[in-house]
């Protein structure tokens, strides 16, 4: 992918929440120019938001290969095959494809794009829309080490990027592109036990954000492992460690563990339909 970064062309087929959240990331960097930015999907539904940061919208998915160099796949996973059919033909290995589609392998999708073409699986979660994101991506054997670090480079303004071995990311979806789903569930069980025990139910919500955002940062920042955070809440003998036995009798470690293992299983098996 040889050009100037402002001269970059950037195509998105998909124009749904992930589209967005890695569009307007994109934006941020600074690198690309929003007139190099094209979106494509069949209804008008999603597209007003990609104008307003500037990008061009179609609802041909070939115009959009045709525009761009860095193609992103934003449509769900059972769509792939179809769009990737359509925009095959116009796609040469001067294009950088990155699928953001759960399960959706680097073989599914290097047989489905002509040979020596650069393709990259990428993991992003919905905190992306606020820039606090954690993304991680996966690189085929056409794209080489440059095409990593640009990824990096581009998707910062997103939040935290990392690369692995394919291998982890369907367990990357299970952790954080679903977990993120499991926190939610966590905060309104939060709430849910505030409002037992007589707070308001739009303060308890309130208050839950609050707490968990807290605790992500000092998770994030302070430089301790959760576990020594966790001991630190505990006086001996007090409420923390009484709450904790409750969690504990409740199976909450086994089940948050297992619902990462599902949640992966699912997009290891979405890979092979
Ligand atoms: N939502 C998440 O938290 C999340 C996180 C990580 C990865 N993903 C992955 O991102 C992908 C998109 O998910 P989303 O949540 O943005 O979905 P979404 O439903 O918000 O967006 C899908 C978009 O695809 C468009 N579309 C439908 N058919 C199309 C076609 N034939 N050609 C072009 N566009 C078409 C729709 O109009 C819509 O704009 C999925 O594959 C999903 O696995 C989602
Ligand atoms: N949302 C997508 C799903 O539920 C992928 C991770 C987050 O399949």
């Amino acid at each position: 992918m040889e050009c100037e970064l402002s001269q970059l062309k950037v195509g998105f087929v998909g124009a749904g929440n992930m589209a967005y959240a890695v569009a307007e990331g994109l934006l941020k960097s600074g690198d690309i120019s929003a007139d190099n930015v094209t979106v494509s999907a069949p209804s008008d539904r999603n597209l007003p938001r990609f104008q307003a940061l500037g990008a061009r919208v179609s609802h041909s998915n070939t115009e959009v290969a045709c525009a761009s160099r860095l193609l992103f796949i934003a449509v769900k996973p059972h769509l792939v095959p179809t769009v990737l059919g359509q925009i095959s033909p116009h796609v040469t290995r001067q294009h950088v494809v990155v699928s953001v589609a759960a399960g959706v392998t680097l073989a599914t999708l290097e047989e489905l794009l002509p040979d020596g073409v650069g393709v990259v699986r990428l993991m992003p979660n919905l905190p992306c829309v606020l820039q606090e994101g954690a993304l991680l991506l996966a690189r085929g054997s056409g794209a080489g080490p440059g095409v990593e670090s640009l990824l990096k480079r581009l998707l910062a303004p997103c939040g935290l990027v990392e690369a692995g071995p394919e291998g982890w990311i369907d367990a990357h979806t299970g952790m954080s592109g679903s977990g993120v789903a499991f926190v939610y569930l966590f905060a309104e069980a939060l709430a849910d036990g505030g409002v037992k025990m007589g707070i308001p139910a739009a303060l308890a919500q309130r208050i839950a954000a609050q707490t968990l955002l807290g605790a992500g940062l000092m998770l994030r920042d302070c430089g301790k492992p959760a576990s020594v955070l966790r001991a630190e809440v505990c006086t001996p003998g007090g409420t923390t460690i009484h709450g904790l036995h409750a969690l504990e009798k409740g199976g909450v470690r086994a089940a948050v563990m297992s619902a990462v293992e599902a949640a992966t299983e699912r997009a290891r098996e979405l890979g092979r339909k």
